[in-house]
């Protein structure tokens, strides 16, 4: 129930400071977003299996000649054999776990897509980060939904349209969603910067469609 002062003024309550769950349309492109999809309890459950169970891995991009390792680490699941480029680098997924399938199953529904591969990032503190870029590589097809899942530390997820530079931010929190879909991957760059704040460690899934 909405709250009214003695002149009948609507009285903005704490939960309008929170984001607003559901579809938001943006200039080329729409994502959903949804800060509580997974519970306290499931969320904390989660991060703990991913940190034991995942195979994680420090890769590194050749620049200039010498090799750079991400400044994250990173895993690569799926349920095909298919190698996938990304950043320079190619990875062959890993057979998906129980959780990853479990996760996957809850995301479909709202995403409206059968994603058939996921990719983990592993943010260790708040130097750990991803710059700009989009998401349109080829393997994905035109206008790909990319559905990222989150857990652990909260981060700024930043996205900024290539061409007018517009810039949006949204604060991944623990157990949120959000999906991107539409022509964003085209038009937005999107990065999760680095951050001079204390912060524990922040897990990222992002679930993908790969065109075979
Ligand atoms: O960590 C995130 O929220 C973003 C990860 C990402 O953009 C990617 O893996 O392509
Ligand atoms: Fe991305």
């Amino acid at each position: 129930m909405e709250q009214r002062d003695l002149f009948g003024n609507i009285i903005p309550s704490l939960d309008n400071n929170k984001p607003k769950s559901g579809l938001t349309k943006i200039e080329n492109g729409e994502y959903l977003f949804y800060p509580d999809f997974f519970s306290k309890v499931e969320s904390d459950l989660y991060l703990q299996n991913l940190k034991e169970n995942i195979d994680w891995k420090q890769e590194s991009m050749n620049m200039y000649g010498k090799q750079v390792a991400f400044p994250r680490l990173t895993a690569w699941y799926g349920d095909n054999d298919k190698p996938y480029s990304f950043s320079g680098i190619t990875l062959a997924p890993k057979v998906w776990t129980r959780e990853l399938l479990e996760i996957k199953d809850k995301i479909e529904p709202l995403s409206k897509v059968q994603f058939n591969s996921v990719l983990l990032n592993r943010y260790r503190n708040g130097n750990d980060s991803i710059s700009w870029h989009t998401d349109a590589e080829k393997e994905l097809g035109p206008n790909p939904v990319i559905a990222s899942v989150n857990f652990g530390a909260t981060r700024k997820f930043q996205l900024r349209h290539i061409k007018t530079k517009e810039k949006l931010e949204i604060e991944l929190t623990h157990g949120s969603l959000l999906i991107m879909q539409g022509e964003m991957q085209h038009f937005w760059q999107h990065q999760v910067p680095k951050t001079s704040k204390v912060v524990n460690e922040r897990i990222n899934l992002t679930f993908r469609v790969i065109k075979l």
